[in-house]
């Protein structure tokens, strides 16, 4: 049985709803701000809200693992439930938990959030390539046989990233331009979209031109957090991807979840986001 591609689900999503993704970042001040308490059931309530209120209206959302492991065992029971509601209601998840280690524990972090019947196995993972891009191949391999994808940490939103992702190989080119032309090789035959994408910042500016990546050439989709909390709007998504804007999931957690607790104003957020991230985009 062929299974359909990550890439291939996102384009059609993206065509369907807009290319917004809706993080779910549940803030300790966040759930003060919705009258929930700071631990796993503020954090269930909170998520399943947004699930809720977001699941079929847009292309996609993005637990932020974090907010849900520094609960422990019950927060990370939480983070399950969002995966099981994502594929109930057929909204993709990708799970942003930035892994990345030597290839044989990697191996073990694909079999967690890759491996068809893992409770924790949404769409696609974030992963971090400073352990080298290849030490994910287990990641790679699992990603592409279960038709789910990964976003590879390329142009990171925040400002101290170019320390790393501005810095030059042995060969010259930048590590973030390395990176770029890793999950291209890979993406090099797939149509409409390939499932090995890149994590490129809303916020970067020109980054992308500095460091040499070449981002209409990826192939892949384009994970964009930084839209609304972090500062970047139309503008901002307009400049940093330009030829490559098709390709693009604009990313905003915090600026949606403001618009908490009600279901109906998270709704009309979203809604709003991802019709602003489409005029820049499309
Ligand atoms: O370069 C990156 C990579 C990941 N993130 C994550 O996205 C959200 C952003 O949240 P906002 O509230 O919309 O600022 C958060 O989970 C980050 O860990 C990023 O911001 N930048």
């Amino acid at each position: 049985m062929s299974v359909s591609t990550f890439g291939a689900r996102l384009a059609a999503a993206m065509d369907a709803h807009g290319p917004l993704c809706v993080g779910i970042d549940p803030h300790a001040s966040l759930l003060a701000d919705w009258g929930l308490p700071d631990d796993a059931t503020g954090v269930r309530e909170f998520a399943l809200r947004v699930m809720d209120a977001v699941a079929g209206h847009v292309a996609a959302v993005k637990p932020q693992a974090a907010f849900f492991e520094r609960h422990g065992s019950a927060g990370v029971a939480v983070l399950e439930e969002v995966v099981a509601a994502g594929r109930e209601t057929g909204t993709l998840v990708v799970v942003d938990a930035k892994r990345g280690d030597i290839g044989s524990t990697m191996g073990a972090y694909a079999d967690a959030f890759l491996r068809d019947g893992s409770p924790l196995a949404g769409d696609a993972l974030t992963v971090s390539p400073y352990l080298g891009f290849g030490s994910f191949d287990p990641a790679v391999d699992l990603a592409l046989a279960t038709g789910r994808g990964l976003f590879v940490l390329c142009l990171t939103s925040n400002k101290e990233g170019h320390e790393v992702q501005h810095a030059r190989t042995e060969d010259g080119v930048s590590v973030a331009a390395m990176v770029a032309a890793r999950a291209a090789a890979i993406n090099a035959d797939a149509t409409p979209l390939g499932s090995v994408g890149l994590v490129v910042g809303a916020t970067v500016g020109d980054a992308a031109a500095r460091a040499g990546v070449d981002l209409a050439h990826v192939n892949g989709p384009l994970l964009a957090p930084g839209v609304g909390a972090q500062g970047a709007g139309t503008a901002e998504l307009v400049q940093v991807f330009g030829a490559a804007r098709r390709q693009v999931l604009a990313s905003s957690s915090r600026g949606v979840l403001r618009a908490g607790p009600e279901v109906a104003a998270l709704r009309a957020a979203a809604s709003r986001a991802s019709a602003e991230a489409a005029a820049a985009l499309r």
